[in-house]
């Protein structure tokens, strides 16, 4: 597993968007060979959204031919309110950029039968061949998507049950009331991530340095989902300095030293 340590968050944001879009471009895709990716939404990817917005603008990346599927969404929520992830991928990124609509897809939490609304999902992404890069964040608890601690590493999109902590953590965006987070969610499985060809997660702040210990530094354990990217053949964790704070220092200087030439400079963009 790569790991690349950048100085800040917007240094971060930026080199992910510039990887992404390299991907994009050296793909060269066209609408009988689409590029995929999946998507999370949350605090991690929203700098990565803005630079990518930016290189499209500049007209260094197009998404035109690019089909996307993002991790999760909450049961119960309208796709109109401030805090559905429908909500945020169209206001942060997709009404930015050339992504036709019908190539966007996210689980529909207010589905009339939740468990075919999962299976279905599945079987699009089968449809289109998979997924290239899955980009992710995770949560304090090393949770991937909402794949919350103890999540099957093996499973496959489904309803989970948000633990305290996470509703905790997400109550920030509905009033610091915890009451207001809904209590399920639709998200890919740790397996379906698994899946994708490569895997790019955004790791910044310290408030998951902990997380970035276990992953890096400790083996694969269900209670920390993200440590199933050990596993993975092309699986990259891009981070930031505050994010290192609980790995050892020589573990910092390891990955510093074998990641020099992609610290030194931002992926080409062809
Ligand atoms: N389901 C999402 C995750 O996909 C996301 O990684 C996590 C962290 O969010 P943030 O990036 O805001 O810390 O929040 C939620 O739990």
């Amino acid at each position: 597993m790569r790991i690349i340590i950048q100085e800040n968050y917007q240094a971060l944001s930026k080199w992910v968007a510039y990887y992404i879009a390299q991907k994009i471009n050296r793909f060269n895709p066209t609408p009988d060979k689409p590029y995929v990716l999946g998507l999370p939404t949350g605090s991690s990817p929203l700098g990565t959204y803005q630079e990518l917005i930016q290189l499209y603008k500049q007209g260094k990346v197009s998404f035109e031919n690019v089909i996307t599927f993002n991790m999760d969404e909450y049961v119960g929520l309208p796709e109109d309110h401030p805090q559905s992830y429908h909500y945020f991928m169209w206001h942060n990124f997709f009404s930015h950029i050339d992504i036709k609509k019908e190539n966007v897809h996210i689980l529909d939490g207010n589905a009339p039968d939740l468990e075919k609304e999962c299976e279905a999902y599945e079987e699009k992404i089968k449809e289109v061949g998979g997924i290239h890069l899955f980009l992710g964040g995770i949560g304090p608890d090393g949770h991937i998507a909402f794949n919350e601690p103890g999540s099957s590493l093996t499973s496959r999109t489904r309803i989970k049950t948000l633990t305290y902590d996470t509703r905790l953590a997400n109550s920030r965006f509905f009033n610091n009331d915890i009451n207001q987070v809904p209590k399920t969610a639709l998200t890919v499985g740790v397996g379906t991530i698994m899946d994708a060809r490569e895997v790019v997660i955004i790791i910044s702040g310290y408030n998951k340095a902990r997380a970035l210990q276990k992953v890096v530094e400790e083996g694969v354990n269900h209670m920390w989902t993200v440590s199933m990217l050990q596993l993975h053949r092309k699986a990259m964790i891009v981070c930031d300095d505050e994010s290192t704070m609980e790995l050892k220092v020589g573990t910092v200087k390891y990955f510093k030293d074998i990641e020099a030439q992609a610290l030194s400079r931002l992926p080409e963009l062809d």
